[in-house]
């Protein structure tokens, strides 16, 4: 059964699309393959989980059916039951890391981007977790483990969550699924002590690729120590190589043994939601009608078709708040109306859009995973970027005095200003990945530097008080908090009271970014990495800036190489991922803008593996 354009039909059984399948290796015997993983994972004095019966009862139960859209552009990697697995090389599995995720194409059909992330390789994937968490806890062999399992609205999610509770269930590992699901609850259900649904899990696994498009899936781990770092996410990713291949060398056996370990459907997001609605009430104080603080707010949210539908039934319904004209609430994958992600211009201006139509307070968008958010206030200013920092930070400053706001390396000069001079507090401008700069947070308590706020501009952000978990849907609660405690106190005026704490941040009149993309193809690379190819771009950029008397090179700086000038600055970075140099300006004005555009571009211009299109662009442009 096929969609037609562009339309996901449901309910379709996994084998039926056992013949649309991945680019990258052929299909595998799945049944075997998860019988075989168990040889090399500890089992916990457990017998192993597989059998075909509950591989049925997996699928059946998911909310999300595997489908395709015809015409040859999507189709969902399914495996059948009728091929073996080719071993991969153990540089197939790394390439799937990215940064302290794994990213990978879960979806065939889009020219030039074969399939990487089949179910085998994510119920290798998931076994590694098992092995590496059964590692890390070094506890009794007999104790039961349990990791909780939940997924974004993408089109694979639910392929993937068989494959990855195969996996665990191959090591013996509980499994509970939380179904749609944010990214920062699965967190919160490695911190959350319930023992009727089975937390605190030992670890947690998110099936997620952000904002990346539909074809693209990933997974995000957690335990309660919080997100791993990029070392684990390495090491899961070659022990989960050496499992793949010792089956696929080994050949597939047949399964045996009966399962003994649990698989439990849990709600977890009304668990998680409750606490969002408990520290709002608890903000609003004594004063005013504790349940419903909101009340009076009409508050618009838009969700991208992610996972953050959920915000308005399950928390500002039931603080009080009217949530009509909220958009984009439906899970969908194939993200039809806009990018879920606050960065996205067409998305800051589809929820600026929402708030002005409904004449609301109040919007609120999310990204597909919920970890990063944005807001607009009544007027239709975007709160978000260098914006939502500052107001973020007036928030915690005014809780904790004086504390360092540790943020992102693109940040703006006028936001270093801001924290200092208006608000008190200290900035340290770090380096751009929100697990930098949460780990770099975290760092600074640990040797006596206060620290309450790790955020990005991206829209990431995480507060010491709630477990530094990196939480779109917390942020936004920190500026509900401030409406509620602010109409609990008989102040009108909607959400002005956000926007007056931001009064005083000075912004720059031009704003630009720039990504110069590096060929790796490139004769200039000499067979080298597009890293190495970076590093020498920027150290020749560095000794261009040096004999500039007219520029000044940042003196504290964690990345890149950050340089002041005609009244603004730039900051030329390697991407954290990508082969791309990264180029932020920040100017008074467009000659301005060029003039620090023309530093970079006369400097760099003689590395012939950089294209400087973009860059050659806004110079011909002004
Ligand atoms: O270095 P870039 O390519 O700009 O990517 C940087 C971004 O990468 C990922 O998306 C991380 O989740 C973000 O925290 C980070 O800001």
């Amino acid at each position: 059964m096929a969609a037609v354009s562009g339309k996901i039909f449901q309910n379709v059984s996994v084998a039926q699309y056992s013949k649309q399948n991945s680019q990258f290796h052929p299909q595998c015997r799945r049944d075997s393959f998860t019988s075989n993983l168990r040889s090399l994972l500890p089992l916990k004095g457990r017998k192993p989980a597989w059998n075909r019966t509950l591989a049925m009862q997996l699928r059946t139960s998911s909310i999300y059916q595997n489908g395709f859209v015809s015409g040859g552009s999507i189709c969902c990697n399914a495996a059948s039951s009728s091929t073996e697995v080719r071993p991969l090389e153990k540089s197939d599995f790394l390439k799937l890391q990215n940064g302290s995720d794994i990213r990978g194409v879960a979806v065939a059909g889009v020219d030039g981007e074969p399939v990487t992330l089949t179910e085998p390789i994510s119920e290798a994937i998931a076994s590694a977790f098992a092995a590496w968490l059964s590692d890390k806890k070094k506890g009794d062999a007999s104790m039961a483990m349990s990791v909780s399992i939940g997924h974004d609205s993408r089109i694979s999610a639910s392929m993937l969550q068989d494959a990855v509770s195969q996996g665990l269930m191959s090591a013996g590992i509980d499994v509970l699924h939380f179904g749609l699901a944010s990214t920062p609850a699965m967190f919160n259900s490695t911190l959350t002590r319930n023992e009727e649904v089975g937390c605190p899990a030992d670890g947690a696994i998110m099936i997620t690729a952000s904002h990346l498009p539909y074809n693209r899936n990933g997974f995000k781990f957690f335990t309660n120590a919080g997100g791993l770092g990029k070392a684990d996410i390495k090491d899961i990713l070659e022990r989960a190589s050496d499992i793949y291949n010792k089956i696929t060398d080994e050949g597939l056996r047949d399964l045996q043994g009966t399962s003994s370990v649990s698989v439990k459907k849990v709600d977890y997001m009304a668990i998680y939601a409750s606490d969002l609605v408990h520290a709002v009430r608890k903000a609003a104080g004594n004063i005013g009608d504790l349940a419903t603080p909101l009340e009076g707010f009409h508050i618009v949210v838009d969700a991208g078709n992610g996972a953050g539908g959920f915000f308005v039934d399950k928390v500002l319904g039931p603080l009080g708040a009217v949530t009509s004209g909220s958009q984009f609430l439906e899970p969908d994958g194939m993200f039809p109306n806009h990018i879920p992600n606050p960065e996205d211009k067409a998305a800051m201006t589809a929820i600026t859009q929402a708030v002005l139509n409904n004449k609301a307070d109040f919007g609120i968008i999310f990204d597909t995973d919920v970890d990063r958010s944005a807001a607009v206030d009544s007027t239709g200013r975007e709160l978000n970027r260098n914006r939502l920092i500052a107001l973020i930070s007036a928030i915690i400053l005014e809780e904790h005095p004086g504390t360092t706001i540790v943020t992102d390396s693109v940040t703006s000069d006028g936001l270093t200003l801001f924290i200092e001079k208006k608000l008190g507090g200290k900035h340290h401008r770090f380096k751009r990945g929100y697990k930098n700069v949460i780990d770099e947070a975290i760092r600074l308590n640990s040797i006596g530097e206060e620290s309450h706020l790790a955020i990005e501009t991206s829209g990431h952000g995480a507060l010491k008080e709630n477990n530094w978990l990196d939480d779109g849907a917390y942020l936004m609660v920190k500026l509900l908090n401030k409406l509620a405690s602010a109409r609990a106190s008989g102040i009108k005026g909607g959400s002005k009271v956000l926007t007056d704490l931001v009064e005083g941040l000075q912004e720059a009149a031009v704003t630009v970014e720039l990504r110069l993309k590096i060929d790796q193809n490139h004769a200039d690379l000499k067979g080298g990495s597009f890293r190495d190819y970076g590093e020498a771009v920027l150290k020749h950029l560095e000794n261009v800036v040096d004999s500039d008397l007219k520029l000044v090179k940042a003196p504290i700086n964690y990345e890149g190489v950050r340089v002041s000038g005609f009244g603004g600055w730039f900051l030329l970075r390697l991407s954290l991922h990508d082969p791309v140099l990264p180029l932020n300006i920040e100017a008074p004005s467009n000659d301005e803008a060029v003039k620090l555009a023309l530093v970079v571009h006369e400097a760099v211009r003689g590395f012939s593996a950089l294209d400087m299109s973009s860059l050659d662009k806004l110079i011909h442009r002004n």
